[in-house]
């Protein structure tokens, strides 16, 4: 923090303590890794990034009612629109000399419609508990375009916080104390749904599936480009966890209905961690290590056994390197225009 420094109950020099920011902290997944970061932690400095202050003042009254004199800051970002990531970030640089952990958690899958004859052909195939863990050609999605031209499911659940790591690159990069970055991907994330000459994915119906797979591949060049100045990237699986994104797919009691198939589903397969708590169990669980200790090919995912115990499973990417590589060109060139326009 730029204030001098002070200690919570006396106990912890500024040093020691650690700056934390969450994109779409205000729900979800998003505000159980906040709950559950401050438990664990309480002398953190906490931001909640979020696009409606509404929504994160709520957060944050409810954050400070189960952890009492926490310090949790509140940004107004909306990644969904690159201007506001500018604006956002110089706010962050004013206020913070350093970011120890970045979580880019915000995300959307916009108007998402079931393909319930692929749903009902695949009950009775070999694939079911892959397309129960991965909902893999089950979903597709109607996709917009913002006010820069970008598709707006990239640009949140990519562009938007690219464009925010590049901003924060001083505060994120320091040789000596590493910092890490967190993606919330998915199991979602699909090859076959992104096309490396198309990386927005305007001409597909799975612009969800796209963005997280452009995700993990982000994640592996950041780590290529940035760990000898300091900062690590890893990627995290969170299951499928019953939030606003997947009452918007199903509606709730649709989900509270089904829960005892679902519980059964977690036999078979342990991504069904259902809980937004359990959700962030990979989340919080990188929190506790040493950054240059992770493998930047490695997804982390939150898992629920199924006698509901969590825990994390470490599973290698299937990504490839060039579409990466070609991808990282691509935001780069992306990022040169969108700085000549709002810089
Ligand atoms: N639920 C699931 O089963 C899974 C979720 N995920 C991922 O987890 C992440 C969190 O989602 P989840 O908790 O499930 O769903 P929620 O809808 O509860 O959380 C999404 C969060 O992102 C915020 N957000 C959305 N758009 C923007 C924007 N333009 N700018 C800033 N913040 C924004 C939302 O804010 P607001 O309240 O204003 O909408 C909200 O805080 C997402 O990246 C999602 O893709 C991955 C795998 C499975
Ligand atoms: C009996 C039962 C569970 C029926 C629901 C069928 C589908 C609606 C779901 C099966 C797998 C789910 C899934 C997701 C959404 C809902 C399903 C397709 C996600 C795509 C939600 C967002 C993610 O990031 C990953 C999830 C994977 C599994």
């Amino acid at each position: 923090m730029k204030e001098a420094a002070w200690s919570v109950k006396g106990r912890w020099t500024d040093a020691e303590r650690k700056v934390v920011m969450v994109t779409g902290a205000n729900s979800g997944i998003g505000l159980a890794l906040c709950t559950r970061l401050l438990a664990r932690e309480p002398s953190l400095h906490l931001c909640l990034a979020c696009r409606s202050t509404v929504r994160a003042e709520g957060a944050r009254r409810e954050l400070l009612a189960a952890h009492p004199g926490a310090d949790v800051a509140l940004l107004r970002v909306d990644v969904s629109d690159v201007e506001s990531v500018y604006r956002a970030a110089q706010q962050i640089k004013q206020r913070y000399t350093r970011l120890d952990y970045l979580y880019l958690n915000a995300g959307i899958m916009p108007n998402p419609r079931i393909n319930w004859s692929a749903y009902f052909s695949g009950l009775f195939s070999r694939n079911v508990v892959r397309m129960f863990s991965t909902g893999e050609g089950l979903l597709t999605q109607e996709d917009s375009v913002n006010e820069d031209g970008l598709q707006h499911v990239f640009t949140t659940n990519v562009f938007g916080h690219f464009i925010l790591i590049r901003q924060l690159e001083d505060l994120l990069c320091h040789p000596d104390t590493p910092s890490q970055l967190v993606w919330t991907s998915s199991s979602n994330a699909r090859a076959s749904a992104f096309n490396a000459s198309d990386p927005q994915h305007k001409k597909g119906c799975e612009p969800y599936s796209s963005s997280k797979y452009a995700v993990d591949l982000l994640s592996v060049v950041l780590n290529q480009q940035y760990n000898e100045k300091g900062l690590y990237s890893s990627v995290v699986c969170p299951g499928l966890v019953m939030t606003n994104m997947t009452y918007n797919i199903l509606p709730a009691f649709f989900w509270t209905l089904i829960l005892p198939i679902m519980w059964l589903i977690r036999m078979f397969t342990n991504t069904y961690t259902l809980s937004p708590k359990n959700g962030a169990e990979a989340l919080v669980w990188l929190f506790g290590k040493k950054p240059v200790s992770l493998d930047p090919l490695v997804k982390y995912k939150s898992s629920t056994s199924g006698m509901g115990k969590n825990y994390v499973q470490a599973d290698k990417m299937n990504v490839n390197l060039e579409d990466a590589e070609r991808f990282f060109e691509y935001l780069i060139k992306l990022e040169a225009e969108m700085n000549e326009k709002y810089k």
